[in-house]
């Protein structure tokens, strides 16, 4: 799985409306964060809800390369006795992050200022992505790393004996970038501060404050400004994990374009810094009501009514993009479906995602017969209605789990089936999308 196994192909097929109730896993980027922020601070972090997708279960692993006792006690439920920061030991074994970008990142960050060794490798996505992005800030700190041309992994990163605080302006807009940042800066004496231009999503701050770290978020002239002071005792906590907002976007879009469907999807996360897509989506006339919205583990939530609708293409505003950046594969699906064209603009971070997002939709929408132009950092897609798309054709994943759903859920709507070379990399994210699709009412299959 996740370019290590056997390529698994599937296929969906038009198939009546979708109906029901879809329950969709927990948080992607709050589960790495709970085994992180565990593995650091004293004592025993409980967490309820946890996304148990290859990419959390392999950061999982690494916790426990690094000391700290990681135990699985049933679905969705973990606790994590912490090392304490500053407490990580030197792991025994090369660090395996499968497909994860978020797992690896952070976890560069989080042993970068200890006076420890560790070796990072991934699968071959994830070996093709840069980690200079995190690298350049670590070495502000002390650290060094030695990886292969161009910053990639497999990669051996040295801690700093004697880190120093940074000051550092993210040169793109990345949570991980961030989240690395400040997860060095918690074992740097004095104070640790990253400015952001555009807000990313703001995980890390929030659950950095929920396990007792000192930390601020000022708005600026020069944007978010983040300051972190080092050495705090992070305390254990209890963590409920909500619903992601991003794995909900595949049902819930595929209930905007499959005739006649109309789901129900609880708890969904609505963090601002991650509620884009269903901002664009309304904008383009879905028919989503946000029900009873209230706070779930420290996260804004509500549950999701969605129904199939007439869809018109928009510009989405590209400041929007960091708010819903891995979302875009499937917005590009729901515009396929849409009247008129759909313009995305501002996506170049698309392309060092597990693949080059923007090219590997284009090129699988013009296998469908849906007209698509594209720029390094722009996609638009010629919608051609509901029920327009013909559909018909394999589509290339490139390891890249949003790929094989996002084109699982174009089937469904298409006039002739949709089939993936391989939707084993699905099992990073969202292991039961297939069997949750088939309870809809959906037609996909792993034949
Ligand atoms: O911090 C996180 O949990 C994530 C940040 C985003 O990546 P970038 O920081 O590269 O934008 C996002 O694409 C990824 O799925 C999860
Ligand atoms: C980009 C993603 O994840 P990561 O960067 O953690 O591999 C994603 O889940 O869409």
């Amino acid at each position: 799985m996740s370019g290590h196994g056997q390529a698994q192909p599937m296929t969906s097929r038009r198939n009546g409306p979708l109906t029901g109730r879809a329950e969709v896993p927990g948080d992607k980027s709050i589960s790495h964060r709970a085994l992180i922020l565990g593995a650091l601070a004293v004592g025993e972090t409980k967490i309820t809800g946890l996304l148990e997708g290859q990419d959390v279960l392999d950061t999982a692993k690494a916790m426990r390369a690094f000391g700290a006792e990681v135990i699985h006690h049933g679905p969705g439920s973990w606790s994590v006795h912490g090392v304490g920061v500053g407490g990580f030991a030197e792991p025994a074994e090369v660090i395996d992050c499968g497909n994860s970008g978020t797992g690896v990142r952070l976890i560069m960050g989080c042993m970068a200022t200890s006076p420890i060794t560790a070796t990072f490798t991934g699968d071959a996505s994830l070996r093709k992505r840069p980690m200079g992005r995190v690298t350049d800030p670590l070495a502000l700190f002390g650290a060094k790393a030695y990886g292969r041309k161009g910053g990639r992994l497999p990669m051996t990163v040295v801690g700093a004996a004697s880190p120093v605080p940074v000051r550092y302006a993210t040169p793109v807009a990345s949570a991980q970038v961030k989240s690395a940042v400040l997860l060095a800066g918690l074992n740097a004496p004095g104070q640790t501060v990253v400015i952001e231009r555009e807000a990313t999503r703001d995980h890390s701050e929030r659950m950095l404050v929920g396990f007792g770290a000192e930390l601020t978020v000022e708005d600026g002239a020069e944007g978010r400004v983040i300051t972190l002071t080092g050495q705090p005792e992070l305390k254990a906590q209890t963590v409920a994990v909500p619903r992601d907002p991003s794995s909900a976007a595949f049902p819930v879009c595929a209930a905007l374009v499959v005739e006649g469907s109309e789901i129900f999807v609880p708890g969904v996360s609505q963090n601002l810094t991650r509620n884009g897509l269903y901002l664009t989506l309304v904008e383009m006339g879905a028919d989503i009501a946000f029900e009873n919205p209230r706070e779930e583990g420290g996260e804004p939530v509500a549950d999701l009514r969605v129904r199939f609708g007439p869809l018109k293409g928009i510009e989405v505003p590209p400041e929007r993009a960091p708010s819903m950046i891995d979302e875009y594969p499937i917005l590009s699906v729901v515009a396929a479906c849409a009247e008129g064209r759909t313009v995305m603009r501002g996506v170049k971070e698309l392309r060092v995602k597990e693949s080059d997002r923007i090219d590997a939709m284009a090129r699988g929408l013009e296998a469908c017969g849906v007209q698509v132009e594209e720029d390094e950092d722009t996609l638009i897609v010629y919608g051609m209605g509901a029920g327009g798309v013909p559909g018909g054709a394999t589509c290339k994943t490139h390891i890249d789990h949003r790929i094989a759903m996002s084109f699982l859920v174009l089937g469904m709507a298409a006039q002739k089936p949709v089939s993936v070379d391989d939707g084993s990399p699905i099992a990073t994210s969202f292991p039961a999308f297939l069997p949750l699709m088939a309870r809809l009412g959906a037609d996909v299959s792993d034949l």
